[in-house]
């Protein structure tokens, strides 16, 4: 359900902050500063949530703010008994209905939209508005009410705000509340829900949902243009005459190898992998092994396609037909690109903030989704990791699964990747967070073979997850023998320290070694 149109909304590109918050016949009010050359002369203005929609994030960050400071200069105001007892009930992750629900807005808390703005109080200025929006106006009029913007806010603003304590942002957090509920509530395909059993926190509003990778400066799409698709395959030719028919589906020309039904030992396979992975084998007519199987869930009697387990176990890439493809839509080797099928639930951790986890039982092998972002080149992704903290490291994945990788055609320096950042938009997959011991893996999807710089990053189950499992990844997700290493590299740049707080018994103790 999308927000109902706001009659009058804050023009967000022209706000500077909001200054301070009071209650006004029980009505929660914010203090807008708006955008000025001159800090002393800036517009101020106080609105009602219902103005806010546009800058819900800035909101978010005020009450974010407000609260932590609250908590350090006056504890005792948050052992108000509004907090403890918190309305947010827990809400079954299994209960869809009850999730669905609390995604819906609620009419106590939600502001009217519908209704217009009435007379505000505006210092240095008026506000005007137009086709929706209001926008501040500086006036120099003597019937203006004027304030030195620099002092504000006030002592008295200051005092009315700490007199009304932790109740004086209430209805501000509901809000911000559900704006992230409808922000989930817009992702296509099973739902998205929401559970903070913890504390009253709703994750960063400061985020867009995106559906697919949105480039970024200097990223282009340009090795599209040799896309291929497979030519000999036909639709429908079921199994081994179609796509499965390794041997001949153009698409899988790269995969691994499968050396089984050759009569050669276990020893002689072996020898032969290695040699195909140092790429002293050409893959060019041998049998492929298919990435998909049928996996038969007894319990609910249900047949789906999940990541064989060889995949499962390597770290291949997996080669998806494509729309060039004449094998047809009904095409097994087309998982990952038809998107999410499964129901996921953001919920909050005691120690990791916010995590994802699926409220059905999965699969081994079982497609949950994708990791995307925007997608930026390697000199910007440097040049973001320098500028912010540790916990940048977190969100950006190079796709470097084709760098120095000589054996292949088109194969690149790492420095020519591109590298997808989901910090500030992206998918739920956002929040799987880090295990030493994961239970889900990222996977490499192609569906150009030719096209080594861009390609789907996947996640899988690794194993059965009973639902309402978290789900987590190894965000090193290091191969034997990369351990020693990947730890040199990193710590001797002395850059990225973030204690792991997984739990896990082979617990790393870091995030990043
Ligand atoms: C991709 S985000 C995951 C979602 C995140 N928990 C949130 O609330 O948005 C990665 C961040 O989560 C936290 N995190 C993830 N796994 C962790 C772990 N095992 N131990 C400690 N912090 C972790 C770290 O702050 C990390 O930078």
């Amino acid at each position: 359900m999308p927000w109902p149109v706001a009659r009058h909304m804050v023009q967000k590109e022209l706000v500077h902050e909001i200054c301070i918050h009071r209650v006004v016949d029980g009505d929660e009010q914010y203090l807008i500063r708006w955008r000025h050359d001159d800090p002393s002369q800036a517009v101020l203005s106080w609105h009602r949530l219902e103005d806010l929609i546009s800058i819900a994030d800035v909101l978010q960050l005020y009450i974010t703010e407000y609260i932590a400071r609250l908590k350090r200069d006056h504890p005792e105001a948050l052992k108000a008994p509004s907090l403890r007892t918190s309305s947010l009930k827990r809400k079954s992750p299994h209960d869809e209905g009850a999730s669905r629900r609390a995604s819906s807005l609620d009419t106590t808390t939600t502001p009217d939209f519908h209704r217009a703005t009435q007379k505000l109080e505006v210092y240095n200025g008026v506000l005007f508005r137009k086709s929706g929006d209001i926008y501040p106006h500086y006036l120099t009029s003597a019937k203006v009410e004027r304030i030195d913007a620099t002092t504000v806010p006030t002592p008295a603003m200051l005092a009315a705000a700490k007199a009304e304590v932790y109740e004086g942002v209430k209805k501000g957090r509901k809000f911000v509340r559900a704006v992230f509920l409808q922000q989930l509530a817009g992702i296509p395909g099973p739902p998205v829900t929401f559970v903070n059993e913890v504390n009253k926190e709703t994750p960063s509003l400061s985020f867009t949902y995106i559906q697919d990778y949105v480039y970024g400066e200097g990223v282009s799409r340009e090795a599209d243009a040799v896309e291929m698709g497979c030519s000999k395959c036909r639709p429908d030719m079921g199994s081994n005459r179609g796509c499965e028919y390794t041997k001949r589906c153009e698409c899988l020309e790269y995969a691994t190898p499968d050396f089984r039904g050759q009569g050669l030992s276990d020893e002689e396979q072996r020898a032969q992998y290695e040699a195909w992975e140092a790429g002293d084998l050409d893959p060019k007519g041998l049998s492929k092994r298919f990435p998909y199987r049928i996996d038969h869930d007894p319990r609910i009697n249900i047949k789906q396609y999940v990541l064989d387990s060889f995949y499962l176990e390597s770290r291949n890439v997996l080669y998806e037909c494509n729309s060039r493809c004449r094998c047809g839509p009904n095409c097994k080797n087309r998982l990952v690109q038809r998107g999410r099928k499964i129901p996921l639930e953001v919920f909050r951790t005691s120690k990791r903030g916010f995590g994802l986890r699926c409220p059905e039982n999965l699969r081994r092998g079982q497609y949950i989704d994708r990791y995307i972002g925007e997608l930026i080149t390697d000199a910007e992704a440097d040049a973001r990791e320098s500028s912010s903290g540790p916990e940048k490291a977190s969100y950006l994945f190079w796709l470097d699964k084709f760098a120095n990788d000589d054996g292949l055609p088109g194969s690149l320096k790492t420095s020519d990747c591109y590298v997808a950042d989901g910090q500030k938009m992206g998918g739920p997959t956002r929040f799987i967070n880090h295990s030493c011991n994961p239970n889900c893996r990222l996977f490499t999807v192609s569906y150009n073979k030719y096209n080594r710089t861009i390609y789907d990053l996947a996640f899988f189950a690794l194993t059965d997850i009973p639902a309402g499992t978290e789900l987590t990844f190894d965000y090193m997700d290091l191969e034997e023998g990369e351990a020693g290493q990947a730890t040199k590299e990193v710590v001797d740049e002395d850059s990225v320290v973030v204690d792991c707080l997984c739990g896990a018994k082979n617990c790393r103790k870091k995030l990043w070694m």
